[in-house]
Order: structure tokens, then sequence, then C-alpha cells
């Protein structure tokens, strides 16, 4: 499975560190993620990839470490790296108060694009992404897909070399999840780097030919999707290698049990409250 000789490395993170006050959120972190590859970054929740992808995007200095992107160091040469790279964050925060349209005109123009062309690729992406209907109402009126969906417009208006996003798909129904993998697909064939965080190891097996596991701030397992998870399930894999706590069926006793004397000290059995609640929540 191991090439001769490896592919060059859009991004290539050595020794990353970051810590927030006691807690380090990412320990010596190494990664290098090849060109033209559709990478998916993995972990349990804290695991550190927002705060990795954070680093390696310029939007979070680093304690310690580097980030190059195609050999430009994200730290000591931002205007290089920033011309090459796209970024969808999590809970990106817009220019409420324009319209879809406008704020990939806006974009396009701080990007140094000429205004026909902006307006050209803006049309393009708005239409393809099933935007052309929303495209002047503002982006404070949309919905949290739709945001989504004008986040990842603007992060290629410029055709980055790279693009990383940040659960891309959480919050975003199928149709439009769809059209979001449509629109990546593409992309990464045309033989961009494309970088995304996500928790569902399905879509990551669809769209993805290189993975890294990351757990406690590290790097745990990366390569190839079928070197990584071998002849199984990703899923299986993934939660091997971050381990997966046992129940000693001590905790949550209580939960889904007969409440005795709680309150007021009337019984509550599953004849009385139980059955009201769930009469309750079915409406
Ligand atoms: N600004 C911050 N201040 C303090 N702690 C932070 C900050 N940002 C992240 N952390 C902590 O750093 C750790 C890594 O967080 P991070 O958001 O990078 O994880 P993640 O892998 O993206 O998690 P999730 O999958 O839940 O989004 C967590 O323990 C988090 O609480």
């Amino acid at each position: 499975m191991q090439a001769s000789t490896p592919p060059p490395a859009a991004v290539s993170i050595r020794n990353l560190w970051k810590r927030f006050g006691g807690h380090v959120a990412v320990a010596g972190l190494t990664l290098d993620l090849p060109a033209g590859s559709f990478v998916g970054l993995v972990g349990p929740n804290g695991a550190g990839k927002t705060t990795t992808l954070s680093m390696a995007t310029g939007l979070l200095r680093p304690d310690h470490g580097t980030v190059l992107v195609h050999g430009a160091d994200v730290w000591s040469d931002p205007v290089a790296v920033k011309a090459r790279i796209g970024i969808l964050p999590e809970g990106l925060r817009m220019f409420e108060r324009l319209s879809g349209r406008e704020l990939l005109q806006y974009n396009g123009r701080l990007r140094g694009l000429p205004g026909a062309e902006v307006d050209r690729r803006a049309e393009e992406l708005l239409g393809v992404l099933d935007l052309l209907g929303a495209a002047d109402k503002l982006v404070a009126d949309y919905s949290t897909g739709m945001r989504k969906k004008i986040g990842l417009a603007a992060a290629l208006l410029h055709n980055p070399d790279v693009l990383f996003l940040d659960e891309p798909f959480e919050g975003v129904d199928p149709v439009s999840a769809q059209t979001i993998r449509g629109v990546l697909a593409r992309y990464a064939a045309a033989g961009s780097t494309v970088v995304f965080s996500s928790h569902v190891m399905e879509l990551v097996e669809q769209l993805c030919d290189w993975v890294a596991v990351i757990n406690a701030g590290q790097v745990i397992a990366q390569g190839p999707l079928d070197a990584v998870r071998g002849e199984r399930s990703l899923h299986t894999v993934f939660l091997e290698l971050v381990g997966v706590r046992e129940d000693d069926g001590q905790a949550l006793g209580w939960l889904g049990a007969p409440e005795r004397g709680a309150r007021d000290g009337a019984p509550n059995g599953p004849q009385s409250g139980a059955q009201d609640t769930t009469q309750g929540g079915a409406r």
C-alpha cells in the first residue's frame, strides 16, 4: 500500500501545539495531506479538529509548530497562503445584512477578481448550489443549510487550491447535503485538495480517499482510506482506535426507573407520570 515516492503535500503540519489555559487541545500534531486528495479528519468531540483546522488556516496562532500550504508558511507568509486556500469554518460569521449575491460579490472583490468574473462565478455558484431563489434575501434570514451553502460558495469563488471545511454537513438536510457533495466532488476531481472534518463515518467513506484520525490532540492514524480501515468499516476502526468507554452498569441506574418519593413524597409509577410524559412528547 506504500507508494515509493509519496505525492507532494498540499498541507504539511509539523509538531503543532495549542494550549487553552491548563488544557492542551493540540499536542504535537504532525500530518501530511497529499495534493489532490479528498481528506477526512475524524475524531471524537474535543479531539482538537477545529483547533487544528483553525491553526492550519491562519485563524488561530499555534503555540508551537508550523503549517505549510503548498510550501508556503501559514504564519510567516499569510498573504500567499490565503490566496490559495478557501475556508468554511465552524459557526462562520458572515455579513448578515448583505444578500447572498452581495456577499459573494463582496468576497470576490476582496479577492481581487474582476467584477465581471465575480458576477459570472457568483451566478454559477448560486445556481449549482440551488440558491438563486434566495440570492437577494439577506444572509440573516438564511437557514442553517443555506448558510453552509453560501459559505461554501464564498470559499470557492476564487478557485482555491485547498479547501478547508469544518463540519460542512452539520445541520444540513439530505437534499442540500447531496448538492454540497456534488460540488465538492467536482472540485476535487479537478485536482484540488479538500480537507474536511466530520463525525459521519459513512460520509467520510463515501467522499474521502485519505483519512486522518485525531484523538486527544494527536494524529493516531493517517493514510489512504483503504489502508486505514482495511477490510473493516471506518466506523469500527474509529471506535477501536479512539477506545470506546465501557459502561460499568452503575451510572444512570435511576433513569427510566419509577421515581419513589422524589416529588412531594408521591410515587410516580409508569402508569401515572411516565405515561403522561409520553403522551405530551408525542404531540
Ligand atoms: N477557545 C477555547 N478556549 C478554551 N478551550 C478551548 C477553546 N477552543 C477549544 N477548546 C478546547 O480544546 C479542545 C479541542 O476542541 P476542538 O473544538 O478543537 O475539538 P473538536 O475535535 O473540533 O471537537 P468537536 O468534534 O466536538 O467539534 C476541547 O477540549 C475544547 O474544549
